[in-house]
């Protein structure tokens, strides 16, 4: 009975859904993990009926669908894989973790570690198939134990929104300040502003402490504080609507100590997700108190830039009535929600928390892994660079007609992200049950699609470690062969719950960029692949040189 089933399981792969050469492979490989699980992990392999209450179960094989115990898997008892975890450094490594496990079991498998159950995925066929739905959004919950904390310490409540209507309607009103076309005209140019003084401060630093001829010099430097300083600088003004003086010798302590809480906070989130409430206040004190500490002086951010939100509202209220006409001035995202006063003060302030909190390491880093990439790779550089000038030429000094000409440069973004996803993946419980790979997924069950093991992977991508910016321009091409080919570009996540931070966060990094490539040659000493380590966002283990050499 078992090799029986897994000879159908070929076929099916080889002819049915997938149908292609790419997923044909990882089909062979898939029947022979089975195997292995059948025998080393010992999970059962008859398949039985889909039952008529799975609703859309479609991808069986005469009639079988295998059931959720027999996904292979990496160990039952989450105990034990939590202290493998701990003890092997692997919430670091959590991404090559996830790869090394794929080419192991095959593209699915399941893996408890603590409190947490999930089932892993990695093809875009799959991944398709989770997102057909509108699935469950967990974000919410992992915040929950902080919610409690805040609760304890009397601080205000429910700032956090929970899945469902409530959700829908606020995220609906964000979406027009930060999503829509016309909100991405109006801080196009705050972004292009920053993104230009930043390269401005740039040449003067190459300039004074650089080497070589005047004119000319170059300055070897690691630019992540940089970076993180321009991503704050630029969320600052586009969420606030206002400067807030980074780009200056003597930086406030204020700007400084929100970079360090937002980098406190990731860091110790990770740890604290698979620890049950309970262990949590006695083994994870100090990270429990070390996080509770930076959520406190993110949203202490957020409390002061509303309260100046509201008075200079109310000044500008005075001056219009005074004058007859408010003046269009544009004060952000903030400025807006506060003016059309559709969403209650909590709410406003738990989205601009969550702006804030997400919108200054997701874009530093990945600033940080292209400018490497660029400077390894001298001809895409000058490729990029060459595109970039003719679009910039031509578009007068308008920023979006000179992104809207330069579709390298919106590949590069795409390529970097697909090397070096900031999160490593997106999560759904999906709400009714589906059926990946064969095996039956109940609604409810945390499912992760798996970005990294997908960048990286030759089932995906053709010659998948090359950087090459170019592949996104001929996406029907390069897709034909994989099912489910939209989604291989999934780093900001999808549908209702994707990213709502991405106009945002594309915008920002392709216009640094190309204000970058318009001023400096860059290049890296070493062509050596960065080491990673994943602290909630995936990062580079030590930043990478870089060096500028003015054009
Ligand atoms: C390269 C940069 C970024 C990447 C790769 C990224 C990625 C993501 C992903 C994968 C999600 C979850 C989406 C899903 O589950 O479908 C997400 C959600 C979110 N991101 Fe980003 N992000 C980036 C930048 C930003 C920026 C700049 C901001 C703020 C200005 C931001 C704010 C948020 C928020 C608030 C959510 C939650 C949205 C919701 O659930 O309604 N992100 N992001």
């Amino acid at each position: 009975m078992r090799s029986m089933f897994i000879r159908v399981t070929v076929c099916f792969k080889a002819q049915g859904v997938c149908g292609s050469r790419n997923l044909c492979g990882v089909g062979l490989q898939r029947s022979f993990c089975m195997t292995a699980a059948g025998t080393v992990l010992g999970g059962k392999s008859e398949g039985r009926k889909a039952s008529p209450s799975a609703g859309v179960i479609q991808r069986s094989v005469d009639g079988l669908v295998r059931s959720f115990e027999e996904i292979p898997h990496t160990g039952r008892s989450g105990w034990i894989n939590l202290v493998k975890f701990w003890r092997e450094n692997r919430f670091q490594q959590l991404h090559k973790h996830m790869e090394k496990t794929f080419n192991a079991l095959g593209p699915i498998y399941r893996e408890h570690v603590g409190t947490h159950s999930s089932v892993n995925i990695m093809l875009p066929s799959d991944i398709s198939e989770l997102f057909r739905f509108e699935g469950l959004h967990p974000r919410r919950m992992t915040l929950q134990p902080w919610a409690t904390h805040r609760e304890t310490r009397n601080h205000s409540k429910g700032v956090f929104l929970k899945n469902g209507e409530e959700w829908r309607s606020d995220r609906l009103q964000l979406n027009k300040e930060v999503m829509m076309t016309a909100s991405v005209k109006r801080f196009l140019p705050l972004l292009d502003e920053v993104a230009s003084d930043f390269c401005r401060m740039l040449q003067a630093r190459v300039e004074r402490d650089g080497r070589g001829e005047k004119g000319t010099r170059s300055l070897t430097m690691d630019p992540s504080p940089d970076l993180f300083r321009f991503a704050l600088e630029a969320s600052c003004h586009v969420i606030y609507g206002e400067r807030i003086g980074l780009f200056s010798s003597s930086p406030s302590m204020e700007s400084q100590k929100f970079i360090w809480a937002v980098e406190r906070m990731l860091a110790t989130t990770p740890p604290l997700l698979y620890l049950p409430p309970r262990l949590l206040h006695r083994i994870g004190a100090p990270l429990w108190t070390q996080h509770a500490n930076a959520w406190d002086h993110i949203f202490s951010h957020a409390d002061a830039r509303i309260k100046r939100g509201y008075q200079k509202l109310s000044s500008t209220q005075r001056k219009g009535s005074e004058a007859g006409a408010v003046e269009g001035h544009y004060t952000g995202v903030l400025g807006q929600l506060l003016e059309k006063g559709q969403l209650s003060s909590d709410l406003i302030k738990a989205n601009i928390t969550e702006l804030m909190a997400g919108g200054v390491d997701t874009t530093a880093v990945p600033l940080q892994f292209a400018l490497f990439e660029l400077g390894r790779n001298p001809e895409v550089q000058e490729m990029v660079r060459q595109e970039v000038r003719a679009s910039w030429s031509q578009a007068g000094g308008d920023p979006q007609k000179a992104l809207q000409g330069a579709p390298l440069l919106k590949g590069t973004i795409k390529e970097i992200l697909r090397l070096y996803p900031v999160g490593t993946t997106v999560q759904r419980y999906p709400i009714k049950d589906i059926v990946l790979q064969n095996y039956h997924i109940p609604a409810g069950t945390m499912v992760q699609a798996c970005l990294y093991p997908m960048g990286r992977s030759s089932e995906v991508f053709e010659d998948p470690l090359r950087f090459n910016p170019g592949r996104w321009g001929s996406s029907r091409r390069e897709g034909q062969s994989v099912e489910g080919a939209g989604f291989r570009s999934l780093a900001f996540g999808f549908g209702a719950r994707q990213c709502v931070g991405r106009r945002i966060a594309e915008n920002e990094m392709q216009l640094l960029l190309m204000h970058i490539l318009l001023s400096f040659h860059l290049s890296v000493s070493s062509s050596e692949d960065i080491k990673t380590t994943c602290t909630l966002i995936l990062q580079p283990e030590t930043p990478p040189m870089i060096t500028f050499r003015k054009l």
